[in-house]
């Protein structure tokens, strides 16, 4: 498997499955920074980016906003003095598809692209 944040969205529709128990914890692996959740009974990907002031977790914010916009693929995220809270699933599997998984990754690298 290449390098997760090397790949791209796959077309998703709604009856696509959800990851495996299996293929989550494989591909957890990739992204160790980021936690699972559920909210509202749905599984997805979450991490806090920190930073030294409200303008940098801003820019981070729309670099992300920007790669979502590009990929179709879109998170929700939370803007903050310092810091930026961003969560990766899949609205209409309610869940999280190996796509979420690979956006995780993207967003790693932006976020050192940033240091
Ligand atoms: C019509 C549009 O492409 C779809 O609603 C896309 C938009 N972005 C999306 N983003 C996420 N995270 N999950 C989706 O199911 C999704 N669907």
């Amino acid at each position: 498997m290449s390098e997760l944040s090397q790949q791209v969205c796959e077309a998703c529709s709604a009856d696509a499955p959800t990851v495996t128990d299996g293929e989550k914890q494989e591909l957890l692996k990739s992204v160790p920074d980021w936690e699972l959740v559920t909210l509202d009974g749905e599984e997805q990907l979450r991490r806090v980016f920190k930073f030294k002031n409200f303008a940098q977790a801003q820019a981070f914010t729309n670099k992300v906003a920007d790669m979502a916009e590009a990929e179709g693929h879109h998170p929700a995220i939370l803007l903050e003095w310092g810091k930026t809270t961003v969560r990766w699933w899949t609205h209409k599997i309610s869940g999280l598809h190996k796509n979420d998984f690979v956006m995780a990754a993207r967003t790693d690298i932006a976020y050192q692209d940033m240091q």
